[in-house]
């Protein structure tokens, strides 16, 4: 006969608006987050960034909405844009587009996150100066400004961004998860984040393993195949090497940042 479930799928699914999005980081750990909550049935996740709220604003909700994947009602649609979290416009659009939207942020050590940022950018661009000559602006005894353009230091600034979106929306609906835990104990915040959404707990410790050779979790079944899946080769890169001093000099620089972003969420991230 028929597949009756794809043909009940295609009569009543419909494109929605989303209930639900991933917001930021930038290389906090959001494709990650995507995929695994993908794994539930009752959500329904665009694959790629739309970037609507911070550079397509202009095309329009009917042109978002199209991009969306159709849904089926009591799914979820979500999709993810790291790039929103740290956007000035974007908290009052999504505010406007649905003030009950919940928004979800992967939060990462932010010299981690940094360091996560070069090793992108340096695989893009080949000759980049180093790291620290990005991040400290070179006076003649040495480093002595910090500089947050190259190296987009800001973004690691999220008491600063959280700010922005506490503006526009209650604490209660903005979940935010720890990159750290989400690589260490990933069924323990997708627990969380299941919660958070109002869905079953589906996706449990059963659906991971741990790849030694990428030394990430990894996906036994992922959406739609049978076969074992871990992240592409620009998730888990190796780092580049950056001097000790000039770690520590970072560290410095984030750490009363850090702990606003502690006390403003309650909760502490243990970040060094
Ligand atoms: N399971 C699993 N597999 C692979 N990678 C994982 C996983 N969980 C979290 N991560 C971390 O995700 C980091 C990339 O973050 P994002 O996906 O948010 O990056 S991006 O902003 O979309 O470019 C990526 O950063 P790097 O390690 O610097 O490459 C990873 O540390």
């Amino acid at each position: 006969g028929p597949p009756e479930t794809n043909l009940t799928k295609d009569w009543t699914a419909t494109r929605r608006l989303p209930q639900a999005m991933i917001i930021g980081v930038k290389k906090g750990g959001t494709r990650a987050l995507l995929e695994f909550l993908r794994l539930h049935p009752d959500i329904r996740a665009l694959g790629s960034e739309p970037h609507f709220f911070d550079r397509h604003y202009a095309r329009g909700l009917d042109w978002y909405r199209s991009m969306m994947p159709k849904a089926l009602e009591g799914q979820i649609v979500m999709e993810k844009t790291p790039r929103y979290f740290v956007s000035a416009e974007a908290p009052e659009r999504v505010h406007a587009m649905s003030r009950g939207v919940k928004l979800i942020v992967v939060v990462r050590d932010p010299v981690t996150r940094a360091i996560s940022d070069y090793t992108q950018i340096i695989s893009k661009t080949p000759n980049i100066p180093p790291f620290e000559g990005l991040v400290f602006k070179n006076r003649t005894t040495g480093w002595s400004t910090l500089c947050h353009d190259t190296v987009p230091l800001w973004i690691g600034l999220y008491a600063q961004h959280l700010e922005r979106w506490l503006a526009w929306f209650p604490r209660h609906q903005i979940h935010l998860v720890s990159g750290e835990t989400l690589i260490s104990d990933p069924a323990g915040e997708l627990a969380r984040v299941q919660d958070f959404l109002g869905l079953q707990r589906i996706v449990t410790d059963k659906h991971f393993y741990f790849n030694k050779t990428k030394g990430f979790p990894c996906l036994k079944k992922p959406e739609g195949s049978s076969k074992p899946h871990c992240l592409g080769k620009t998730k888990g890169r190796t780092h580049a090497s950056i001097r000790p001093a000039v770690v520590r000099r970072l560290r410095d620089f984030y750490r009363p940042h850090n702990q606003r972003f502690y006390r403003m969420v309650g909760q502490d991230f243990g970040w060094q």
